[in-house]
């Protein structure tokens, strides 16, 4: 059996066949686009940070209201008909400009950088701001989730295979106080197509949060090379 990644896939009844598209663009144009697009999204962070922090006065929350209304026109002129998907060319390269959690184009990731290391420990660390609360000044737990399930399912991905969170458990240790956060996963075992990955999140101070993930490689994307 060999998982197979960068595919065109899905398989039937699966619903998945349209989200990996293969494109016929290079490298340098898919890096040139992100180049263009991250900017913005970074913008709209702080347009998001800023609507919650923000203590002007009712007639300029309104006139904001109606600026930003008027540049989502703009934006919407010409547009994509539903979600971004993974997209992937000849080279290898993957893009996906839409997930939650690293998509260069969206401002709700918060965003995160992802690091392989070559002994395998997946790795990331980003500043979780006012946007991510749960608890007061803290990280919600969903939050937290969120970044572990995307880190841990990189690390189950090893070699570019397709892998599908089954099964998360998260032991919340303590409150995860806004700030700097550093995540890392590693691959514990494998077991037919099921990866089993640990992983940790981290403030300045030590550990927060401890998961277990059972990732599946879907029966849709195995061949028998
Ligand atoms: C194109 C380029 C791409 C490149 C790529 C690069 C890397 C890029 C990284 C991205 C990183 C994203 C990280 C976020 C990842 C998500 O967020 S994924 C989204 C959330 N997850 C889902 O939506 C999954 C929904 N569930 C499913 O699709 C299917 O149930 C699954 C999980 C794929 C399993 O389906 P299946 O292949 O039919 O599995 P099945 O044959 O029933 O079972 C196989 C084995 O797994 C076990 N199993 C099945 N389900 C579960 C479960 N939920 N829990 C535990 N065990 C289970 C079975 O018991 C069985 O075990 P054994 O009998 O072999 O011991």
């Amino acid at each position: 059996m060999s998982a197979t990644g960068g595919v065109a896939g899905g398989g039937a009844g699966t619903g998945y066949a349209s989200i990996f598209v293969q494109e016929d663009v290079s490298t340098a144009e898919v890096d040139r686009l992100e180049a263009v697009h991250a900017p913005l999204a970074d913008s709209v962070r702080d347009l998001v940070a800023a609507t919650i922090q923000t203590c002007v006065d009712e007639d300029e929350v309104r006139e904001v209201r109606a600026e930003v209304d008027a540049l989502v026109a703009r934006l919407r002129a010409r547009r994509i008909d539903g979600p971004a998907g993974v997209r992937y060319n000849a080279e290898g390269r993957s893009w996906s400009w839409g997930n939650a959690v690293v998509g260069e184009r969206n401002a709700v990731a918060p965003p995160l950088d992802v690091v392989r290391d070559p002994d395998d420990l997946v790795h990331a660390e980003t500043v979780l701001g006012v946007q991510y609360e749960g608890p007061p000044g803290m990280v919600h737990g969903g939050v937290g989730a969120l970044l572990l399930d995307h880190v841990m399912g990189v690390a189950a991905s090893a070699r570019k295979r397709v892998t599908f969170t089954g099964t998360l458990t998260m032991r919340y240790v303590r409150a995860t106080p806004l700030g700097p956060v550093r995540i890392e996963a590693r691959v514990d075992r494998e077991e037919g197509r099921k990866v089993f990955v640990v992983a940790t999140l981290a403030d300045p101070d030590g550990v927060t949060v401890e998961a277990h993930g059972v990732f599946i490689v879907p029966s849709w994307a195995v061949t028998d090379a």
